[in-house]
């Protein structure tokens, strides 16, 4: 069975503007139509699974259902060697239930101040899912990984959430510190959305 758009619209089923951005960008670029899930009135889905696979499964089916239209949803975070992984599917609720951005990546810079340089090695991580419907029984399951290192101080302005703390190694950069381009070339869901593509567009 075929699974090109020929031009439909999907809901992204996301409230993050970070990622609509990022998502939308390389997406336009092969002409697959997404609008963001608050143009329908979708109500957040509750993010209950223990992986990033099935709190994407749930945010794409509950957009999916709400909207009547196909969905990608994003599950992603920030896994930490030095914590064990954390704060990884917790990462937008590191620092209680609706914590900003700001107060995460604090939290985070504050459990790690006695982690010397070198064990301070990280990777974002992304799941996205692509559901035709909210009873699809066969989502496209896209995924990517982006390796780096916990600054000791933000740095940069561009991105959102842990970017100002997560450097790039190979170009000694943080992921704020990069044009939206060059974010999306190297980041786990630039990835992720190119594997994805493929797959739609197959
Ligand atoms: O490229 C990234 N650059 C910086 N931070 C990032 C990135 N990718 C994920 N992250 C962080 C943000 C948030 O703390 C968590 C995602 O949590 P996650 O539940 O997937 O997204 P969310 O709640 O912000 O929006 P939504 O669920 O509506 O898509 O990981
Ligand atoms: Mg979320």
């Amino acid at each position: 069975m075929t699974r090109s758009h020929s031009g439909e619209t999907i809901v992204l089923a996301s409230n993050n503007a970070g990622k609509v951005r990022e998502i939308e960008r390389l997406l336009a670029e092969c002409h697959i139509h997404i609008r963001p899930q608050g143009e329908y009135g979708v109500p957040e889905a509750e993010e209950t699974g223990l992986t990033f696979v099935e709190n994407a499964i749930l945010k794409a089916r509950n957009a999916a259902r709400h909207s009547g239209l196909p969905a990608i949803a994003d599950d992603s975070g920030l896994e930490v060697d030095a914590l064990r992984g954390a704060p990884g599917i917790y990462s937008a609720r590191y620092a209680g239930p609706g914590a900003t951005d700001e107060a995460n990546l604090r939290k985070l810079l504050a459990d790690l101040k006695d982690v010397p340089e070198t064990e301070r090695t990280a990777r974002f991580q992304c799941v996205l899912v692509y559901l035709r419907h909210a009873e699809d029984p066969t989502p496209l399951i896209c995924r990517g990984a982006w390796e780096g290192c916990i600054l000791f101080e933000p740095r940069g302005t561009n991105g959102f959430g842990y970017d100002p703390i997560f450097l790039v190694p190979s170009l000694d950069l943080s992921s704020a510190e990069l044009d939206p381009d060059t974010k999306n070339r190297l980041s786990h869901r630039g990835q992720a959305l190119r594997r994805l593509q493929e797959q739609l567009l197959a």
